[in-house]
């Protein structure tokens, strides 16, 4: 194999080597990284005006985030982006990580060529502010299931776990390795631990560069000391380019970092060695107190007082006069010069590198793998959540008890007609709750977690739904059936098995309907709450109307008639009508009062056609419930990943 060293300083071997049988992993071989910033603007659009006026109607207003940003970084640096709230220290980290929602303008190099997202992914990792994790399983079980997604397929089971084990060493995770994550609920590790656990997620791919923000947030100053040591130490001894952002740094950890970029509304004020800011900024006759710790000295001066009006003018001017001086500074043009002389050199290694970014994407990994790899890490989540588990299980065989000593025995008389209609009406609407509530509890932690390894291109949405769907299906399948056993055995519907069978594949199919309408509504809302209620609303209304069992649906204006159609409650209550009326002999009482001598006479009335349609319904039943599935899918891909902290 080649071994020639190209002018991006990528080694071919190592582009080649990632897909070679144990040599996927890069860490012996030493390659310079630079990461450049080059005039880098970033515009976001805002949307302003209440919000009734909606999307149209509302004024756009455009909002210019970062100003000519310029960085030039190279391996084995750990860099800081300092800066007040809204400085736009964030937005410098998604411009870099080409993860951006506004115009970007200016350019982003990696190694000389310009970075593009593919280039981001396969060699920067991006640690964001909030750690999604799954609060059941243990450290080591949550990498070793990131490096199955993450690591090409061909790694084995040994190389991932020698990854795992080395990533938990290299971030100090070791006496934690076998603790459960923890959440809201269960406690597990501290917080401390949990950002060095997502730290470690993002190492597993071997970064060249590493983007944390705010990795330090909601940490007491000791455990943020020591990350930030880790993270040095990554940097120094792995040649990484480690750049994150930081409230706050105590004067410690500010020793600590080689370079330091100070933003004030998204123009540089300072870009430099660490050591050589405070000298800079005396210069400039800001001198640092003695004592004081020189970062929020500098975080202070590159704020703007809003206390009042002439406070805000006397801190922007002087904002005004450090951005001007910094610009013109030899700091700022040798960070220039820099990136122009290096871009301006030969790159015999881009076109290599270009064509073998595709093969080397992280989702490439193939889509079985990463369908068996979320299958199992979602079923081991939810086997150890025993709310979750018991509630999957048994929350639909709660209903049983009520439903039995409510109703009873059936029996065949008169007034069992309308117990029976009872009885089917909650036998279709309860599944689809049950389920629903069901997801409202699971579904959006692994929401978010898709969220974020989805950006991190892990695998698709389409990968991840139906993981999902096919574990809750044996839970579905379970519940189901105890449900179905108790409930129709208990109550006397017909006797036949082939009826039963009936039943139990109709309450199945609304008991998964349920489900994926819940799933579905919570791809098109981000809050969980909202999209409940919107789920009880639509499933309520849907049962209400097409059933049957409440009205007749051909007794119902026109408007609510042709709706019906587009229902699935429509051709599940048929189902379940005919299953149960047809051919069900029923006694009269002795008075003479009107009285119906059998069910069918009853269908005659309500659901017609409902037994010569019986296999057409449940085709529909099935169609609806397969379509529902295939929107979920697509509004997920509508939706796209928002950018979540
Ligand atoms: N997509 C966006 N839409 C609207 N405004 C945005 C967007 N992205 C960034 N901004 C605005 O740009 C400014 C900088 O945001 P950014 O999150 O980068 O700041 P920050 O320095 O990271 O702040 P903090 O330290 O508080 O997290 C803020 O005023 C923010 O409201």
């Amino acid at each position: 194999m080649e071994t020639t060293t190209s002018a991006l300083d990528i080694p071919v071997n190592y582009i080649l080597g990632r897909c070679t049988f144990g040599n996927w992993d890069d860490d012996d071989e030493p390659t310079t990284t630079t990461l450049s910033v080059l005039n880098v603007c970033y515009v976001v659009k805002e949307r302003v005006g209440p919000w009734w006026k909606g999307a149209c109607l509302r004024r756009i207003r455009h909002k210019l985030v970062l100003r000519d940003a310029c960085m030039h970084l190279k391996s084995g640096q750990l860099t800081a982006v300092l800066g007040g709230s809204g400085s736009g220290k964030t937005s410098l980290l998604d411009c870099i990580a080409q993860r951006a929602d506004g115009t970007v303008s200016g350019k982003v190099y990696f190694n000389n060529m310009e970075c593009t997202p593919d280039i981001a992914q396969i060699y920067m990792s991006y640690v964001m502010q909030a750690d999604r994790l799954l609060p059941n399983l243990t450290v080591r079980e949550t990498l070793r299931y990131s490096a199955q997604l993450r690591l090409p397929g061909n790694a084995s089971n040994f190389d991932i776990e020698e990854k795992v084990s080395k990533v938990i060493i290299e971030m100090g995770l070791r006496h934690v390795a076998e603790s459960r994550i923890g959440g809201g609920i269960v406690r597990g590790i501290s917080g401390g631990e949990k950002r060095r656990v997502t730290i470690a997620i993002q190492l597993l791919q071997n970064p060249k560069i590493l983007l944390l923000d705010e990795p330090t947030s909601g940490l007491d100053s000791f455990t943020a000391r020591s990350l930030i040591a880790s993270l040095q130490t990554l940097a120094h001894q792995s040649g990484k380019i480690v750049l994150l952002t930081i409230h706050q740094p105590r004067s410690e950890i500010f020793k600590m970092f080689d370079k330091v970029a100070l933003l004030s509304r998204g123009q540089m004020v300072y870009f430099g060695e660490a050591s050589q800011m405070v000298a800079y900024f005396s210069q400039l006759n800001y001198r640092c107190p003695t004592y004081t710790n020189p970062a929020d000295y500098f975080i202070d001066l590159a704020s703007v007082d809003r206390r009042d009006n002439e406070r805000q003018g006397e801190t922007e001017e002087r904002l005004r006069v450090l951005v001007e001086a910094y610009g013109n500074s030899m700091l700022h043009k040798d960070v220039v010069y820099e990136i122009i002389e290096d871009t301006m050199k030969p790159s015999t290694g881009r076109q290599i590198l270009a064509q073998k970014i595709n093969h080397f994407r992280p989702q490439n990994s193939s889509f079985f793998r990463s369908l068996f790899t979320l299958l199992r890490r979602m079923t081991l989540n939810v086997f150890r959540d025993r709310t979750s588990y018991l509630s999957r299980m048994f929350l639909l065989s709660l209903f049983v008890p009520f439903i039995c000593i409510f109703l009873g025995h059936l029996g065949t008389n008169q007034t069992s007609v309308q117990d029976r209609i009872g009885l089917l009406y909650q036998s279709s609407q309860v599944p689809a709750f049950v389920a629903a509530l069901n997801a409202i509890g699971l579904f959006p932690v692994l929401r978010d977690l898709y969220y974020r390894e989805c950006r991190d291109g892990l695998y698709s949405a389409t990968t991840f739904l139906l993981a999902y769907l096919l574990h809750i299906l044996p839970f579905t399948i379970f519940s189901t059936a105890t449900f179905c056993s108790v409930v129709y055995w208990v109550t006397g519907l017909q006797p036949q098995s082939e009826n039963f069978l009936h039943y139990s594949a109709i309450i199945l199919f609304l008991h998964l309907f349920g489900e994926i309408m819940s799933v579905l509504l919570m791809g098109a809302f981000m809050n969980p709450a909202l999209a409940t209620s919107n789920a009880s609303i639509i499933l309520s209304a849907s049962g209400l109307m097409a059933s049957g069992f409440l009205r007749n649906v051909e007794k119902m204006i026109p408007i609510f008639q042709w709706a019906a159609w587009g229902n699935i409650f429509k051709y599940a209550g048929e189902i379940l009508a005919a299953n149960e009326f047809h051919n069900l002999q029923l006694t009269c009482g002795i008075n003479g009062t009107f009285c119906l001598p059998n069910g069918d006479s009853y269908l005659k009335l309500v659901y017609p056609d409902a037994v010569e349609n019986m296999t057409r319904n449940f085709w529909a039943v099935t169609g609806f419930t397969s379509a529902t599935f295939l929107c979920v899918i697509v509004v997920f891909k509508i939706r796209g990943i928002p950018n979540l902290s």
